[in-house]
């Protein structure tokens, strides 16, 4: 052992360099205090004050001398936590620990010793157990679900959910598409979808005020079959709405089930705020689908514009992570680097070129040219640019309905297609009939 390496080491352990041996013995005794590595001799230390496991890392070419470490720790408590921080500094060194009989009672290892008789300390290694290395696992022990991947929601659309297998556990799906092309409308349609499947989700939209949100929201729920047309009698422009006896239908169907993270908060678009709430949300309301609507509005840790992508890259890590950590799906729209010219393609979204390296599935969404859409049957193109577990690569051709927002595959399922809340599942209502005496889930329009 070199006088550097044993310099290294002795400004986080105690030791007496005349009892190190690595070639004698190859198993280092990590001790509780200065009288135990006293009471050991060979090969003994224990920490300094004020450094602990974490420190270690500093003197690697000290601890590479030595095959394991051994916590020769009596006290329970503190042999566990030892053993437990020895293990997670991942110091690449097998760590064995002895079971509490071992040590006879005895509250340290110069109490055995003197109890006991060296035999009763040099046994100790003999009925010590490794601990599985930290980071690394058996596949054998890895437990996985019969029958695989498992989806947390579908789109409803039948070519793409045929394509990717519906939006899986775990994972991330990133979005792209140039400006006003459709994005958070088709994304909000899927929130509605998931919740029709039983799925309870959360929305982050940067953008969009919660009334405006609602409202386009409650569209698209409702249909065209429910909507109201108001046509405007000056510009002539017609919006549509829904009627105030289906909105509390409505709002009882998803009411618990649809989070919406509010942007009126201090620190709403801080990276850290969303998730944190993202967590809340799936920890206190179970919510499996959240949409991260979108990254160009998020705050990110980094404040500097030259850290600005690197920041954002790191906040599409956390939401990977987010996804594994609680088996959700997280939709997350990323802007495209260039607005112009040709078809976009994966290496476009965001701006540092590996967001959609980290996300499972990316896609595009455009509106299509009219002429194009004359020709072609379809009013807009979605794209999967990337789909790690089937490696599906394929462009669906959606129809697009203005009066409630919604797309639909080629099949128009989705387009006429009718929420839980028509089909019974939501809270009947008593209704106070109005002077009137008209029909009130014909008569209310009154906006929200
Ligand atoms: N294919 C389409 N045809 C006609 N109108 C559409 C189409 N897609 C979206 N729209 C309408 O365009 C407007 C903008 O759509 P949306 O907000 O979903 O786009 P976006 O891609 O999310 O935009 P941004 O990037 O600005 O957030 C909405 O009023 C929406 O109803």
């Amino acid at each position: 052992m070199t006088d550097r390496e044993l310099a290294a080491a002795g400004e986080v352990l105690l030791f007496d360099p005349a009892f190190l041996n690595p070639r004698y013995d190859g198993t280092l005794w990590v001790c509780a205090s200065p009288e135990d590595v006293y009471a050991q001799g060979i090969n003994a230390v224990c920490f300094l004050p004020g450094r602990g496991p974490e420190d270690l890392k500093r003197c690697r070419p000290f601890l590479n001398q030595f095959d394991c470490l051994f916590v020769a720790v009596a006290e329970e408590k503190a042999r566990k936590a030892l053993a437990g921080e020895l293990r997670s500094a991942a110091l690449g060194k097998p760590v064995w620990v002895p079971p509490g009989q071992s040590f006879r009672g005895c509250a340290s290892l110069a109490e055995l010793k003197s109890r006991h008789g060296t035999e009763a300390l040099e046994s100790l290694p003999m009925d010590a157990v490794e601990l599985p290395a930290y980071g690394l696992i058996d596949l054998s022990d890895v437990d996985v679900e019969e029958g695989g991947r498992r989806a947390v929601a579908v789109s409803g659309i039948s070519t793409l959910d045929g394509a990717i297998g519906g939006f899986g556990e775990g994972e991330l799906s990133v979005w792209t598409g140039r400006r006003g092309e459709g994005k958070s409308t088709l994304l909000s349609q899927l929130l509605l979808e998931a919740i029709d499947q039983g799925e309870r989700v959360f929305a982050y939209s940067g953008e969009l005020p919660k009334k405006l949100f609602k409202r386009w929201t409650l569209v698209q729920a409702a249909g065209s079959a429910n909507l109201t047309a108001l046509t405007d009698p000056v510009t002539g422009r017609t919006d549509y709405a829904v009627d105030a006896m289906k909105r509390r239908r409505i709002d009882e169907w998803w009411r618990g089930r649809y989070f919406l993270y509010d942007l009126e908060i201090a620190s709403a678009h801080d990276e850290g705020s969303v998730l944190s709430m993202m967590d809340y949300a799936n920890l206190r309301y179970g919510c499996k689908v959240f949409l991260v609507d979108n990254a160009m509005t998020m705050r990110f840790r980094q404040g500097s514009d030259s850290d600005y992508y690197r920041a954002q890259s790191a906040f599409v890590g956390r939401l990977s992570e987010f996804a594994k950590r609680h088996s959700c799906h997280v939709h997350l729209v990323a802007h495209p680097r260039k607005s112009e010219g040709k078809a976009l393609a994966a290496d476009d979204v965001g701006g540092s070129g590996d967001i959609v390296n980290r996300a499972d599935n990316a896609f595009a969404i455009e509106r299509l040219p009219e002429a194009a859409a004359e020709q072609s049957g379809y009013t807009a193109r979605l794209s999967i640019l990337k789909n790690r577990q089937f490696g599906a690569r394929k462009t669906v051709g959606l129809t697009f309905l203005e009066d409630c927002r919604r797309f639909s595959g080629l099949d128009g399922v989705l387009g006429q297609k009718h929420y839980g809340w028509e089909n019974g599942e939501c809270v009947q209502q008593i209704v106070e009939l109005p002077p009137d005496g008209n029909d009130p889930w014909e008569t209310s329009h009154e906006s929200t």
